[in-house]
């Protein structure tokens, strides 16, 4: 069962289900620049204190993540770093393929949390809840043999969770949800804290959507802070972890700077009344098969 302990800096963590301890705040890569931008951005994530690196195979970049990790003056040990299965690899054997391309790339020995980076569509009836089931078996081998530290879903919804977890052998540790003020999951986000599961939040500013909000710009100006920050501070308090992306050494840096400041009942009310039902980016049950 994840810890409730607030995070309240950049090093603590949540505790899985499990018991590995999982970074409370993560950096996220995806439509990162590649190659040396790439790996200036990730060592620029990691000295400014960064722990959790999250990737996937269809970021096409575990290369450059795993480049920035040998070069950067931690210990692999000290960083988690987090790949996904993309969708057209979903199936027993095509998962441990996918692992050990993933792996190849990375150049690492093992890897802290694996995802399934989607559901398979529920508009496929019956083949979404077996290829989900295939892929995840897959996962419990990797997990087993500790290649893996943790194994996890991305966007799944309960109907998801309960058609996988029904037959688990090993329950997921974490779903990664796209979660930002304007649109909160709140339903999903429950049903996996009472299933122990972890909730990571991707596209925490909404993808740059969320900083032209005006409630959020009233309680960034009164708090004296960016609404980025108000966005990922948001994310915190919730208890799930957020994943900002920036390119930028100094959005970097300052996305990481929300531990001098809280959200009080007034503030999480007013955000309380931007979320909305459509303010998602992709709808796990619309996704078309790519
Ligand atoms: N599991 C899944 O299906 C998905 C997972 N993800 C993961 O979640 C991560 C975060 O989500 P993402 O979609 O990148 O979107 P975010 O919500 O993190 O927003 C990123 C965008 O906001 C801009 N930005 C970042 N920080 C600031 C700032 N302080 N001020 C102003 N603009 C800012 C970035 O521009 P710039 O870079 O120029 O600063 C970029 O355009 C991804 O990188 C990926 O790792 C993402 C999508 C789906
Ligand atoms: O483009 C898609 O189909 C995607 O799923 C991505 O854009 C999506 O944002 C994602 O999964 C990135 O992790």
């Amino acid at each position: 069962m994840e810890s409730m302990s607030a995070i309240t800096s950049p090093g603590d963590t949540h505790r899985l289900n499990n018991g590995l301890p999982m970074p409370g705040i993560g950096y996220g890569t995806y439509l990162s620049p590649d190659d040396e931008a790439g790996v200036r951005c990730i060592l620029d994530a990691l000295e400014a204190g960064y722990r959790l690196i999250d990737t996937a195979s269809l970021y096409g970049n575990e290369d450059t993540v795993g480049r920035a990790v040998r070069e950067s003056a931690l210990l692999r040990e000290e960083i988690f770093i987090t790949s996904k299965i993309w969708n057209t690899d979903q199936g027993y054997d095509s998962t441990l393929r996918a692992f050990d391309a993933s792996m190849q790339l990375l150049q690492m020995d093992y890897l802290d949390l694996y995802l399934i980076h989607w559901p398979v569509p529920a508009g496929h009836a019956d083949d979404y809840r077996q290829l989900n089931r295939e892929t995840w078996k897959a996962m419990e081998q990797l997990y087993r043999d500790g290649r893996i530290k943790a194994i996890g879903v991305s966007n799944f919804l309960p109907h998801h969770l309960e058609a996988l977890m029904d037959r688990a052998e090993v329950m997921p540790m974490v779903n990664q949800l796209e979660i930002n003020p304007r649109y909160h999951q709140t339903a999903t986000a429950a049903f996996c804290r009472e299933n122990g599961i972890l909730v990571e939040s991707w596209g925490p500013l909404a993808r740059g959507g969320a900083l032209e909000e005006p409630i959020l710009r009233r309680i960034a100006d009164k708090h004296n802070k960016s609404v980025a920050q108000i966005c990922i501070r948001w994310v915190l308090q919730r208890g799930i972890v957020p994943l900002p992306k920036s390119a930028h050494k100094n959005r970097i840096r300052a996305n990481l700077d929300v531990f001098d400041f809280s959200l009080d009942g007034e503030d999480m009310a007013l955000i309380e009344t931007m979320d909305a039902p459509g303010n998602y980016s992709i709808h796990p049950d619309y996704l078309s098969e790519e």
